[in-house]
Parts: structure tokens; C-alpha cells; sequence
């Protein structure tokens, strides 16, 4: 049997549609309007892509977008000025910083220096510490994306095994902790990990976060399990540039019982969860009620 394909794009669609409602009530009934500023230091052509969508998406929903472009050569003061201004702007209720920032730049120095309320990426310490000791944080946006995705399709994921392959801050570590979370058992497997093909195909849910072009293959998967593919690989094939995830896609689909495809699948899902989490850093920072269904 071929796998369920996850639309993570028509889910991110509903999702943002859920964001836009949220808005109209804020902007109708308080005067409110959610703002999202993003800061792109440098200019590496795939992340002007990604922010100039993200921007697109904001104004769709209805929020403000500040879009703040700094040189490659921008100092650590520039950059800790502007995000000072930004922490204390009352119309800016999200920040995401654009990672990886250039090498002379200190990326736990400058994701710290953000407001934990406006750390929409949710990669603030403070908001790192809340979410592992289960308190309310911001949520890291592709984690959240890709829960959302697997708590639609299982209905719930307790006492399911669950792998990531992965460890980096931004997605393997906070995506462990929410399957935690939701009670599954849960394998974080890296570049050390032995026979990482046995680990993978002992789990009902594996999340590859990888960044390495089609690694996961069907042989690999356990029948009948659901692969979340995070992994966003250009690559050259037949001469033309292609996007790629971390799973083999072909192979995994015959195996699986669900996949989510790349492009079309967690992408546009962390997109939709940044503006979710920039509505509820909005909500929270005027004392009104959360939205429901779009955090943790
Ligand atoms: N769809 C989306 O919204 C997003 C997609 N991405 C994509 O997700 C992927 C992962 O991103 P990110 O977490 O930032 O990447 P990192 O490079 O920070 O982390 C990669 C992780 O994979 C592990 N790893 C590398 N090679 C192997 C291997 N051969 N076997 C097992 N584990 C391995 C590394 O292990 P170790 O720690 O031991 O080095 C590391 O923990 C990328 O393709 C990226 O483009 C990222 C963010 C958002
Ligand atoms: N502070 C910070 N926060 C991030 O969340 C962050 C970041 N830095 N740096 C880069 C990565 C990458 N990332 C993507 C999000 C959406 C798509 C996406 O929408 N992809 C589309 C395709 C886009 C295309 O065609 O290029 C899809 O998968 O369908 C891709 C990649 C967020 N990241």
C-alpha cells in the first residue's frame, strides 16, 4: 500500500486562514495588529527567498512585516542595537533573527539578546528551559509544524516510538522534547549514533532533520510508519536545481504509512507557526486569550 501524503501546504493554508481570523478579531475589537519583524544579515540568495515569503504570508494574515536587511559585515553592536530597538518597539510583537548568522557573529549571544515574549523562533534559553521542564514558552516553529501535522494524523501519538534524526537546537532537540511532551518514546539519533538503520526501523514515527539529500531510505522504515521529512536539500540533478528532502522519498512512500513530501510538507507548516506564534506573542503581551489549536 502506497503511503498517505501529509499536505503540510493545504494544512499550513488552514492554518494561516486560522492566524487571519485571529487578526481581524484583534484589529476589529481591540485596535490591535500583530507585527513580525524579520532581520536577514548578509545576502545568501535561499534565505532572501525564504524572508521575502515569510514576509509575503505576514501581510496576507493581515499582520505587519518589518523587514530589516543588514550587510554581511554588520557589526555585533549593530545588529545587538537594532534588536534592542526592535525588543522595545511596542508594534513589533515577533522577532526572528535569520540563522545561521555570518561566522564573526555570536549566534547564542544575539538570539539571547531577544525579548523571550517576542522570540518567535523560540530559541531564547528562557523560552528553551520553559518548554523542557513543560511550562508555557514560544515554540520553535518547524517542531510545532510538524506536531500539529502528526497530532491531525494519529489523533494522539502516546506511548508511539518515535525517532529524530537530528540534534541541532533549532529542530531534533525541541522536536524530541514536544514528542515528549505528547508522550511518545522517544530515540534522538545523530552522526555517532550506531546502526542508525535499526534505530530508524524500530520507530512509528521517524522525524529526519538531517540535512543530508535523500539519506532515509525505505529500507530503513518500519511498515505502516509515518516519516516527517524536515530536510530542505537543493540539489542538482539532470541539470536543473531541485529541492530535496532527507528522506528518499520514492522508497519511503512504499514503506511508510504516511510521509510528508518536500517541497509541500513541513516548509510551508513553519512559515503558517511563525505567524501562529507571532499572534499569540501578540495576545500575550496585551493580556487577551490565546488562540486555541495553534500553540503546544
Ligand atoms: N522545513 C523547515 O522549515 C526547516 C528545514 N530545515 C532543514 O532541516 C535539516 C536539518 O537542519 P538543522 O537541524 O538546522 O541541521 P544541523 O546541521 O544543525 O544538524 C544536523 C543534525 O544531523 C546529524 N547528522 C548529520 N549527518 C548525519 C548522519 N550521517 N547520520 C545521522 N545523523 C547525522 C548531526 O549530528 P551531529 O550533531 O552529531 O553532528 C546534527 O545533529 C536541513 O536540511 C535544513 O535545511 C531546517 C530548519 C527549518
Ligand atoms: N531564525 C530562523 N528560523 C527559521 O525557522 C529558519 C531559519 N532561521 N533559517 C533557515 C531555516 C529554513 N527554514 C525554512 C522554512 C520554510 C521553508 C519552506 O517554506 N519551504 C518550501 C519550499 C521553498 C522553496 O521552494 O524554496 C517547501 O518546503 O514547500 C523552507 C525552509 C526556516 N528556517
Amino acid at each position: 500500500m502506497a503511503a498517505t501524503v501529509i499536505d503540510g501546504k493545504a494544512f499550513a493554508a488552514k492554518v494561516r486562514g486560522q492566524v487571519a481570523e485571529h487578526v481581524d478579531r484583534l484589529k476589529s475589537g481591540h485596535g490591535i495588529t500583530p507585527g513580525l519583524a524579520v532581520v536577514l544579515v548578509g545576502s545568501d540568495p535561499a534565505s532572501e527567498v525564504y524572508v521575502r515569503s515569510k514576509g509575503k504570508m505576514t501581510v496576507e494574515v493581515g499582520m505587519k512585516s518589518f523587514e530589516h536587511k543588514l550587510s554581511a559585515d554588520t557589526s555585533e553592536k549593530d545588529l545587538l542595537d537594532l534588536i534592542d530597538k526592535l525588543n522595545n518597539d511596542p508594534e513589533v510583537h515577533g522577532i526572528l533573527v535569520q540563522l545561521p548568522l555570518p561566522d564573526h557573529l555570536d549566534e547564542d549571544l544575539v538570539i539571547n539578546s531577544i525579548t523571550p515574549a517576542k522570540d518567535v523562533d523560540g530559541f531564547h534559553i528562557s523560552n528553551v528551559g520553559l518548554l523542557s521542564t513543560g511550562q508555557k514558552s514560544m515554540v520553535p516553529c518547524t517542531p510545532l509544524g510538524c506536531l500539529m501535522m502528526l497530532r491531525d494524523h494519529h489523533g494522539s501519538i502516546s506511548g508511539m516510538d518515535a525517532v529524530v534524526i537530528g540534534r541541532s537546537n533549532i529542530v531534533g532537540k525541541p522536536m524530541a522534547q514536544l514528542l515528549l511532551r505528547d508522550s511518545a518514546t522517544v530515540t534522538i539519533a545523530h552522526s555517532r549514533t550506531k546502526d542508525l538503520p535499526e534505530v530508524v526501523r524500530r520507530a512509528d514515527i521517524v522525524v529526519a532533520a538531517v540535512g543530508r539529500p535523500e539519506m532515509v531510505i525505505g529500507d530503513w522504515i518500519k511498515p505502516g510508519a509515518t516519516v516527517i521529512d524536515v530536510g530542505i536539500n537543493r540539489i542538482e540533478r539532470d541539470g536543473k536545481t531541485k529541492l530535496v528532502g532527507d528522506a528518499d522519498y520514492e522508497s519511503c512512500a512504499k514503506v511508510a504509512g504516511a510521509i510528508t513530501p518536500v517541497p509541500g510538507g513541513v516548509g510551508p507548516m513553519t512559515i503558517a507557526c511563525l505567524l501562529a506564534n507571532t499572534l499569540t506573542a501578540c495576545c500575550r503581551a496585551n493580556g487577551l486569550d490565546e488562540p486555541e489549536g495553534l500553540t503546544a
